[in-house]
């Protein structure tokens, strides 16, 4: 029997963090949309480096904030845009700019399951308030304008056609057709932008049409939910799960409620003992920046390194990707897809279904970290070698015979001290990270 959920804060927190979501370990993100023709910001700083004050908000190295950063009237967003499109060239004039010309939905998600991903999220409209969907509220979309097409919904059969769930991002309380006062810190962002009822209704009615239409497994909401509307979100949200009953939901509703909690590079905070996702671009932007060349972006390793410590931390990990505007993804960025795939068709046993286990990560004196996962009664230890090409250490309070999940990698193990010590001579196959498994939890 279907469970239904009253639209009450009581009823929706007896939702549970579905099964799929668990067990799916890694999504990619996808930030496309007219910022994708500039193309540009400046190569800052890591979201949490330094304090969202103005200093991060006239020079924000996302390049998806392209329109607040040219409208705040200095800086190196806005000098870039006067330089190549002129003083009076206004951003809605992207709109019939971006083409996409080249794009291969089915390309792309033949790519995401290569790459190993369970799920997908991509972005129905961003903080510039234009669509990817053919929405009833607003011509500003790409049905109408530009590309002329259902972005999200050819992505979306596209992504089933892969078997991978296909999760949907909304911008809640940032849309700058509503409200476009420059933002410069962070009162403007969650306090000031768009504060009508108006828009209000209108995230409201975009939200329900995004559920009936193409019944995401997953509604991301960014930044937060209009306060003038927080009233209609137990609706909203028991709608959604009686649409659809596996879904979830993230903690962008200013705090009300969630599935999962979220990080954004170093920002926000993680707590193993619940669901979390860890969320960031490759390089230091979500949507594409064509200054961010293949050595400016998260190292193959780094990348690794970061899907299993989020892992066995108890979170998934949606690595984001942002296209160029003509459909192509950046070669730099397929290989770093293609890679993390390759290491989960070899270490994916320890991480696909996997549970956190109850032993913490460990970090020696020489930044060599031992992280541990647990399923069907196997207890696995990662040992991410952090760039060394050979590693020995000795993990405390294990014993029991561990066999390496890559048939390449070299490695003895031997009882010492009380505890198991684990010597890898050639990583194989494993990248930076070398995956045994134990048939007994000790
Ligand atoms: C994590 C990701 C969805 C980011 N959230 C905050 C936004 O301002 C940023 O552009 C990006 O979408």
């Amino acid at each position: 029997m279907k469970k239904r959920y009253a639209s009450t804060w009581e009823s929706l927190k007896e939702h549970q963090v579905p099964q799929w979501y668990e067990d799916g370990k890694f999504g990619i993100f996808i930030h496309w949309g007219l910022y994708s023709v500039p193309a540009f910001a400046p190569q800052t700083w890591e979201l949490g480096e330094v304090p969202p004050d103005e200093t991060w908000f006239s020079n924000n190295p996302y390049a998806e904030w392209y329109y607040n950063s040219i409208h705040v009237g200095y800086g190196p967003s806005y000098d870039y845009h006067v330089k190549k499109y002129g003083k009076d060239f206004k951003y809605e004039q992207f709109a019939d700019m971006w083409k996409a010309e080249k794009w291969n939905p089915a390309e792309w998600a033949r790519l995401f399951k290569k790459a190993g991903a369970e799920y997908v999220v991509l972005t129905t409209k961003h903080h510039d308030g234009f669509c990817l969907f053919p929405s009833k509220y607003t011509d500003y979309n790409a049905s109408k304008r530009g590309p002329q097409r259902d972005i999200v919904g050819d992505l979306t059969d596209a992504v089933r056609g892969e078997n991978l769930r296909m999760g949907l991002y909304y911008s809640g309380i940032v849309d700058w057709t509503f409200a476009d006062d420059p933002i410069l810190n962070n009162d403007d962002l969650f306090h000031t932008a768009s504060p009508t009822f108006a828009y209000a209704d209108y995230a409201y009615n975009q939200s329900m049409e995004l559920i009936d239409r193409y019944a995401p497994s997953v509604f991301w909401n960014d930044i937060g939910w209009p306060r003038q509307g927080e009233h209609n979100l137990p609706y909203l949200l028991s709608h959604y799960y009686n649409t659809v009953e596996d879904g979830v939901v993230n903690d962008r509703f200013n705090d009300l409620y969630y599935d999962f909690t979220t990080k954004e590079y170093q920002s926000g905070s993680a707590n193993r003992r619940e669901k979390w996702e860890m969320c960031r671009g490759m390089g230091l932007s979500f949507g594409y920046n064509a200054m961010e060349s293949d050595d400016k972006i998260i190292s193959i390793e780094d990348a690794i390194s970061l899907l299993v410590s989020t892992v066995a931390n108890n979170g998934n990990l949606l690595l984001n990707i942002g296209p160029r505007a003509d459909g192509t993804i950046p070669e730099e960025q397929e290989k770093r897809l293609l890679a993390i795939g390759e290491w989960l068709g070899v270490n994916g046993e320890a991480i696909y279904g996997s549970r956190c286990s109850s032993r913490e990560s460990i970090k020696y004196t020489d930044q060599i970290q031992v992280h541990f996962t647990e399923r069907d009664g196997a207890l696995y230890v990662l040992i991410d070698a952090k760039g060394k090409s050979q590693v020995s250490v000795t993990v405390p309070g294990l014993s029991g015979n561990a066999v390496p999940l890559d048939p390449k990698v070299e490695a003895d193990t031997a009882k010492i001290d009380g505890g198991l010590r684990f010597t890898v001579k050639n990583f194989g196959d494993s990248q930076n990270v070398a995956v045994f498994r134990l048939n007994r939890i000790m």
